[in-house]
C-alpha cells in the first residue's frame, strides 16, 4: 500500500522486531519508549505488528470511535489450550459466539442483583477475615496483608462460583490454589510461538513449556469437571442460591437464551476460568496497593478511618449498604486503580478492519495494546501525575466505567470488563471493614518511607507489589 501512514516506530533488530525492547515490566518499558516516539506507536513482537496507545486522547479514538473496528482478541497460544480453544469469553474472537456469552454473563452472572444475592458469603468471608487478622492485633505481631487478601477473593469467588466455601468443601483447597498459579504462570509465560510463526513452536517444545501448558490444562479440567459432576449428583444438598456453576449448567441444559451456539461442559469450564483469572488477582491487588499507598500517608488513613467510623459507627462491621456514604474512600480506590491499574495493558485487542488513530493507518490482524498504567501517568491529564492525591478527584466527574478515557482500569468499549460492579463492591467491603476495625502500624523500626512500592518483574496479566505488605494490626472495634 503507497500511501500508507503507520505509526512511528523505534529501530528494530532483524528476526526478533522489538521484543527486546519489553524488559521485565512491559508496560514501563513501553511508557518510556511512548515518551520518544508518540501515544500512537507501532512495534513488531517477532513477527506480530502490535499498536501501542498511551494517551487518553488516542484510546478514546480505538476504544470508541473505532470500538467496531478493534474489538477482536488475538488468537494467542498461551490462553488457546486454557480457554478450551477460545470457548470463553475474555479471549473469544468477536462474533456470533461472544455476543451470546457474554450477554449471558451480563445478565445472568455479573448483573447488580446477583451480585446482590451474595451478600451473605461476602460478609461471611469479611468475617473471617478480620477474625483472622485479630489473632495478630492481640499479639501486636505483623500480618502479611498480600496473603489475608488474596485469601479473602479467593474465597469469595470459590464460593459464589462454586456454592460452598473452602472450609466447608471436600475440594482441596490449597491445591485449587495451586492449580489456579500454575494456569496464570502458564499464561503469562514467555511463548515463542506467539511471535515466530512455523518455528516458534519448537522452541517452546524444547523449553517444556509444551508440555506444563499440557499438564496444567488436564489438572485445571479434572479439578473443574469434579466440580461439575458434583453439582449433578442427584444427592446433592440444593444451596439457598444458585451459584454460577446452577447457573451455567441451567443454560447448558435448556440452550435457552443462547442463540445459534450449542453451549457444553467446555464453554462452563471456560468461564470460570475467566472468573478465577479475573476475578481473584485484581481485587486483591487494588487492596493490597491501596493499604501500602495509606501506611505511606497516614494522614489519609486517618481521614479514611474517620469517614468510615463516622458513618458506620458501632455497629461491629461495615456492611454493602454502608458503602454509598464513603466518599472519601471511593476517591481513595479511584486514586489507586490509576496508579496502579491491576491489568496495566488492559487485554489485547486485534483489529478487524482499518481504520486511523491521530492521522495514522492500523490495518487488520494488527495487535492493539492499551497501556492504562501510562495513561495514568500522563501529565496531559492529570497534575502531579506521580502524586497520590485522592482529593483530585472531589467533584470531578470522573469514574471507572470506562466513559473517561484517562482512567481506565477496568478498559472500555465492547470488551469492557463485565465485572465492574462485582470488582468494585468486593474492593470497598474489604477496605473499608479494614480500616473500621483496625489501626494500622508499620512493623518495628520501619518508616513510611521504607514501604517497597516496586512492581514485581514478569509477563503476568495483572501487576502486583513485589514484596508481600505487612502491617502491625491494633483492633479498634
Ligand atoms: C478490580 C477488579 C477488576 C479489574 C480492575 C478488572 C479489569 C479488567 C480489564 C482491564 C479487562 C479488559 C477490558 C478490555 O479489554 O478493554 C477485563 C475484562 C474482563 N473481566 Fe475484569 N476486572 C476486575 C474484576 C473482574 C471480576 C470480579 C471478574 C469475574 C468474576 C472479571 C471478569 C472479566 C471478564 C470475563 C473479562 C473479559 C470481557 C470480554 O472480553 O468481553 N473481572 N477486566
Amino acid at each position: 500500500k503507497q500511501n500508507k501512514n503507520l505509526p512511528p516506530s523505534p529501530p528494530k533488530l532483524p528476526f526478533i522486531g522489538h521484543l527486546h525492547q519489553l524488559g521485565p515490566l512491559p508496560h514501563q518499558s513501553l511508557w518510556q519508549l511512548s515518551k520518544k516516539y508518540g501515544p500512537v506507536m507501532l512495534l513488531r513482537l517477532g513477527y506480530l505488528p502490535t499498536v501501542i496507545i498511551s494517551s487518553a486522547e488516542a484510546a478514546k479514538v480505538v476504544l470508541k470511535t473505532h470500538d467496531l473496528s478493534s474489538c477482536s482478541r488475538p488468537p494467542l497460544h498461551g490462553p488457546r489450550r486454557l480457554t478450551y480453544n477460545f470457548r470463553d469469553l475474555a479471549f473469544a474472537p468477536y462474533g456470533e459466539y461472544w455476543r451470546e456469552i457474554r450477554k449471558i454473563c451480563v445478565l445472568e452472572l455479573f448483573s447488580v442483583r446477583r451480585v446482590q444475592s451474595y451478600w451473605s458469603v461476602r460478609e461471611e468471608e469479611i468475617t473471617r477475615l478480620i477474625n483472622s487478622i485479630s489473632h495478630h492485633a492481640s499479639s501486636s505481631s505483623p500480618v502479611d496483608l498480600t496473603e489475608k487478601l488474596f485469601a479473602l477473593t479467593a474465597g469469595m469467588i470459590f464460593r459464589i462460583a462454586f456454592g460452598t466455601s473452602f472450609q466447608g468443601s471436600d475440594f482441596n483447597h490449597t491445591r485449587f490454589n495451586e492449580v489456579v498459579q500454575a494456569v496464570e504462570a502458564t499464561m503469562g509465560s514467555f511463548c515463542a510461538a506467539e511471535y515466530f510463526p512455523y518455528v516458534g513452536w519448537i522452541v517452546d517444545r524444547l523449553s517444556g513449556l509444551q508440555e506444563r501448558r499440557e499438564k496444567v490444562f488436564r489438572d485445571m479440567d479434572t479439578f473443574f469437571q469434579s466440580v461439575i459432576d458434583d453439582h449433578l449428583s442427584p444427592g446433592r444438598t440444593k444451596q439457598q442460591h444458585d451459584d454460577i456453576i446452577d447457573v451455567l449448567l441451567k443454560i447448558v441444559k435448556e440452550q435457552e437464551g443462547f442463540g445459534a451456539a450449542h453451549l457444553t461442559e467446555e464453554n462452563i469450564k471456560a468461564v470460570l476460568l475467566n472468573i478465577f483469572l479475573g476475578g481473584v488477582d485484581t481485587a486483591a491487588l487494588t487492596m493490597v496497593w491501596a493499604m501500602a499507598e495509606l501506611a505511606k500517608r497516614p494522614s489519609l488513613m486517618k481521614k479514611a478511618q474517620d469517614e468510615v467510623r463516622n458513618c458506620v459507627g458501632n455497629k461491629g462491621k461495615v456492611t454493602d449498604g454502608d458503602t454509598d456514604q464513603l466518599h472519601y474512600l471511593k476517591m481513595i480506590i479511584k486514586e489507586t486503580f490509576r496508579l496502579h491499574p491491576p491489568a496495566p495493558l488492559l487485554l489485547a485487542r486485534e483489529s478487524i478492519s482499518h481504520f486511523e488513530v491521530n492521522g495514522y493507518d492500523i490495518y487488520p490482524k494488527t495487535m492493539i495494546q492499551v497501556n492504562a498504567w501510562a495513561i495514568g501517568r500522563d501529565p496531559e491529564s492529570w497534575k502531579d501525575p506521580e502524586e497520590f492525591i485522592p482529593e483530585r478527584f472531589m467533584d470531578s466527574p470522573i469514574d471507572v466505567k470506562g466513559q473517561h478515557f484517562e482512567l481506565l482500569p477496568f478498559g472500555s468499549g465492547r470488551r469492557v470488563c463485565p465485572a465492574i460492579y462485582m470488582g468494585t463492591t468486593t474492593v470497598e467491603l474489604g477496605l473499608a471493614n479494614l480500616l473500621y476495625s483496625f489501626d494500622w502500624k508499620l512493623p518495628n523500626g520501619m518508616k513510611e518511607e521504607d514501604i517497597d512500592m516496586e512492581e514485581s518483574a514478569g509477563l503476568s496479566l495483572t501487576i502486583s507489589k513485589r514484596t508481600p505488605l505487612k502491617l502491625v494490626p491494633e483492633k479498634h472495634f
